[in-house]
């Protein structure tokens, strides 16, 4: 979905290039002011799933007069990487007819976005061209309609190297929050959990409380509610003050910085991960509540913009990003230097505190790169006495692949979303058979690559209705292969050892026990 915003403009003003191009948009909006187009993309990002308004999907344009409204185009587009950072959103100032050129790209930037397999190839390896032919190329002013440079043409389309360096760059600036966003009350967009607590004000620590706990069946606006009620509860344990519309910003910031997209690993699998945190923290750090908030924080942040794929495929095919790390934890480091940005930004108070202990959140969200597992098995087995960081980080560990360690039918569901996610890696890496990675990409090129948009409705109808696994590996029959294959390499010895070593998470070796047992009644013949 491609959304023209046309701000502050009266009809008069609409020139025939924009009449002209306004085809090429699935929508077109007309509104008043800057202040009610930050509330349309918060409103529209949290919309039920499946979600077309996610601003992904398709590229969108602001087009506005910044003379009118005390905000220039680059100012506005910092706004977005800063509070937006995985939509694809500019801005244009429409009142010089030669950046209305910048319209001319558009129907090509949607077809990268709108496939899932060059959207996702174009996240992780395309990257600025810096050279003089490359930015001699980004001077929309030399385009003409039928020779559109592709570099120009995609640069603003969400890029993983983008993300990073924008990001840094913000740090560095140490600017504060913009009045636009400053006057939003986040709580406005969340009525769909706040009704529900009209009705019942315990609904969502009840949820929270249980290791049934099921963020598969939730919307965003509940996921996003669910951090915010947990988040508050610790930092008022931990005697750290945090305003409600302070915590709000950054929960909204960081479900815009995940990808909705993702069929995994998105803010659900954040909000999971935060609470099997929390759980296990209460079995095995009771006692210290400042460590709990840290480790949520950081598992709320452990993914952030992660691309639902892998460090084998970044490296393989050197992208910046893997080079920027020197191979090392690639996602990790950079799930890790951007929610540190984050916090610096949003609550400095939490990164100083978390800084104070063995850079807290740093080791709690790169102790979770599986490279590392065995390490930590063997830390687990065999430390004595066992550190605090050993401790902080076989929790999160724990947590990241708890999904095999909940009631079969949730597991199922989580088993599911992470074959979908494998697939579209095999597909990823059969695309690499006949393209470079780094070579601009339309869906021309590849028309016989499954092109569908990623049968949403079928997803969200797993989500949400079917809760036999028998119903989902009637689809997907080698979803117990999988599983047994992970169980076998990863889960079992992990929580069996976990669970020798604090007998009170026995529950947990005992669910992976019973989970594997029905995946093996189901197993094909490979
Ligand atoms: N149920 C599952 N089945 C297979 N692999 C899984 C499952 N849960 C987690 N994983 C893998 O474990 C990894 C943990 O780190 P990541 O979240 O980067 O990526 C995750 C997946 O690759």
């Amino acid at each position: 979905m491609s959304t023209l915003f046309l701000i502050g403009m009266h009809g008069t003003e609409k020139s025939q290039t924009i009449v002209h191009n306004e085809h090429i948009f699935d929508r077109v909006i007309e509104l008043q002011d800057l202040d009610s187009l930050m509330v349309t993309l918060y409103r529209d990002r949290v919309s039920p799933f499946p979600n077309p308004y996610n601003f992904e999907t398709g590229v969108s344009l602001v087009l506005y007069d910044p003379s009118r409204f005390q905000l220039s185009v680059r100012q506005l587009d910092v706004l977005f990487k800063r509070f937006f950072p995985s939509f694809n959103i500019s801005a244009v100032d429409h009142t010089h007819e030669e950046n209305l050129q910048r319209l001319n790209c558009v129907e090509r930037e949607n077809s990268v976005c709108r496939n899932r397999i060059t959207r996702i190839n174009h996240w992780m390896y395309h990257h600025n061209d810096d050279t003089p032919d490359g930015v001699a190329k980004k001077h929309f002013s030399t385009i003409n309609e039928n020779s559109v440079p592709t570099q120009a043409c995609q640069a603003n389309i969400y890029t993983l190297l983008l993300h990073l360096n924008d990001s840094k760059a913000q740090h560095l600036q140490k600017a504060s929050v913009p009045r636009l966003i400053r006057n939003i009350e986040f709580m406005s967009f969340l009525s769909e959990p706040i009704g529900k607590l009209s009705q019942d004000g315990s609904h969502y620590w009840n949820i929270l409380s249980t290791w049934d706990f099921c963020a598969l069946s939730m919307s965003t606006q509940e996921l996003i509610w669910c951090g915010f009620t947990l988040i508050k509860k610790l930092s008022r344990d931990s005697n750290v003050l945090i305003a409600d519309n302070k915590l709000l910003l950054l929960l909204f910031t960081l479900e815009s910085s995940y990808h909705q997209v993702n069929k995994f690993h998105n803010f659900r699998h954040a909000i999971d991960v935060m609470q099997a945190t929390w759980r296990l923290c209460t079995y095995l750090i009771e006692d210290n509540p400042v460590q709990t908030l840290l480790l949520c924080m950081a598992a709320i942040g452990h993914d952030v913009g992660h691309p639902g794929t892998n460090n084998q495929l970044l490296c393989n095919c050197e992208s910046e990003v893997a080079q920027n790390f020197k191979n090392v934890s690639i996602l990790e480091n950079f799930h890790r230097e951007l929610f540190q940005q984050l916090l610096s930004e949003h609550l400095p108070q939490l990164l100083a505190i978390s800084k104070k202990q063995f850079d807290f959140i740093s080791e709690a969200i790169l102790a979770t790169d599986m490279a590392l597992h065995s390490q930590y098995e063997d830390r687990l087995m065999h430390e004595k006495p066992m550190k605090q960081v050993t401790l902080i980080s076989l929790i999160i560990k724990a947590a990241d692949i708890s999904n095999v360690t909940r009631p079969l039918s949730i597991s199922a569901r989580w088993a599911y979303l992470i074959t979908l996610e494998f697939n579209d890696c095999a597909l990823l890496e059969s695309f690499h058979k006949d393209h470079r990675p780094d070579q601009d990409c339309y869906a021309d090129s590849y028309k016989n690559l499954d092109s569908a948009e990623e049968y949403l409705d079928y997803i969200q109808n797993i989500l949400t209705n079917v809760t036999n696994p028998d119903d989902i590996i009637k689809d997907h029959p080698y979803i117990p292969n999988g599983q047994i294959f992970f169980i076998n390499t990863f889960a079992e010895v992990f929580f069996n050892a976990l669970s020798q070593k604090f007998s009170n998470l026995k529950f947990l070796s005992d669910n992976v026990e019973i989970n594997k047992e029905y995946w093996m009644k189901h197993k094909k013949p490979n």
